[in-house]
C-alpha cells in the first residue's frame, strides 16, 4: 500500500489550523483498538467537514512519570503517522512529554493545548483515557470542561483484550501471531541492514530470542534470528528497511 502523506507537527500546529477533531493518546503500534478510535474521529471529522488531528506523546509518558513499566516502542512516531494517515487522519501533532507537561492540570491542558492551540471542536478518547497531573483527568473531565471550552467529547468503548501492553507481552513471549492479531497486521521493526544484521533504535520492541519468518519492505521473505545482540537477517540486501515478523 502507498503511504498516505500525513504531516507531523512537533509541539506546534500548522499556521491557520481551524477547528478540528482531536483524538488523544500514545497510540504506540496503532493497534486494532486505536484504529476503532481513529475511525470514530475521522467519521466525526468528515460529518462536520473538519480535519482530524491525532495528538500523541513522545517519549512515552511512562518513561517520564508513574511507576516504571515496559515502554519498548512498537512503532516510531513516523510509522504511527503513516498508519494514522492510512486510516484517514489529516495530521499528527507530537507533544514532547516533559515533566512540565506532566505537571499540567487537566484544566490547563484543556485550556492551553486542546482549546488554545488545537482549537478542538470534538475530542475522541478511549473509555480508559487519563490525562493531566497524576492522570487525574478522565473522559468525564473532558466532557465537563468541553462544555466551557466549546468541544464535544466522544468516549469510545474499548475493544477487549487489545492494548499496546498486550502486544509487548506477546512479543516478549515470542508470540508474533498473537501480536499480529492485536495489531491487525504483522509487527514491524525499522532499521538499517548491513552485513546481515538489522540495526534498530535502542528501545525497539523485539520478539523473544528465536528464529522467525519475516518480510522486508521490498517484499523479500527472509529467515530472521533474534539473539542477545539484536536481529540477524538472512539476506545480502543493505540499507534502510522495515521488517515484518510473519511467524515463529
Ligand atoms: C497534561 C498531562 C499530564 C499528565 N500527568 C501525568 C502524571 O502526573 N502522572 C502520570 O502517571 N501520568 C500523567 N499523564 C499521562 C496520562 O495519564 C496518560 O498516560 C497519557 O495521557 C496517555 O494516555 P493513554 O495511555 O491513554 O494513551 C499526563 C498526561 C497529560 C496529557
Ligand atoms: N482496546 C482499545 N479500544 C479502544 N480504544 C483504545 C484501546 N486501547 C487504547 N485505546 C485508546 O487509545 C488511545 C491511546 O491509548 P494508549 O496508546 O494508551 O493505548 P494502550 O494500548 O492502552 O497503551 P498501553 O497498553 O501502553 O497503556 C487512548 O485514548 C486509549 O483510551
Amino acid at each position: 500500500m502507498t503511504a498516505m502523506l500525513c504531516p507531523v507537527w512537533r509541539d506546534t500546529v500548522a499556521a491557520g489550523l481551524g477547528p478540528c477533531v482531536v483524538t488523544l493518546g500514545v497510540f504506540d503500534g496503532v493497534h486494532r483498538g486505536h484504529a476503532r478510535l481513529i475511525g470514530e474521529a475521522v467519521g466525526i471529522g468528515r460529518a462536520r467537514g473538519l480535519p482530524t488531528v491525532l495528538v500523541t506523546f513522545d517519549p512515552h509518558p511512562a518513561r517520564v512519570v508513574g511507576p516504571p513499566r515496559c515502554t519498548d516502542a512498537l512503532s516510531s512516531v513516523e510509522r504511527r503517522a503513516e498508519l494514522a494517515g492510512e486510516l484517514g487522519v489529516d495530521a499528527v501533532c507530537v507533544l514532547s512529554f516533559t515533566r512540565e507537561l506532566a505537571g499540567m492540570s487537566p484544566l490547563d491542558f484543556v485550556a492551553r493545548i486542546l482549546a488554545g492551540r488545537l482549537r478542538a471542536a470534538a475530542v475522541v478518547v478511549g473509555g480508559n483515557f487519563t490525562f493531566g497531573h497524576r492522570g487525574e483527568g478522565t473522559p468525564e473531565t473532558l466532557r465537563r470542561l468541553g462544555r466551557d471550552y466549546g468541544f464535544t467529547t466522544h468516549p469510545v468503548d474499548l475493544l477487549p483484550l487489545v492494548s499496546s501492553t498486550h502486544v509487548r507481552s506477546c512479543l516478549r513471549a515470542g508470540d508474533v501471531a498473537g501480536a499480529a492479531r492485536a495489531l491487525g497486521r504483522p509487527h514491524r521493526v525499522e532499521g538499517v541492514l548491513a552485513d546481515g544484521r538489522l540495526r534498530v533504535e535502542p528501545g525497539t520492541a523485539l520478539p523473544a530470542p528465536g528464529v522467525y519468518r519475516g518480510r522486508l519492505t521490498c517484499g523479500d521473505e527472509v529467515l530472521v534470528e533474534v539473539d542477545a545482540e539484536g536481529v540477524a537477517v538472512r539476506t545480502s540486501r543493505t540499507g534502510a528497511t522495515g521488517l515484518d515478523f510473519l511467524s515463529g
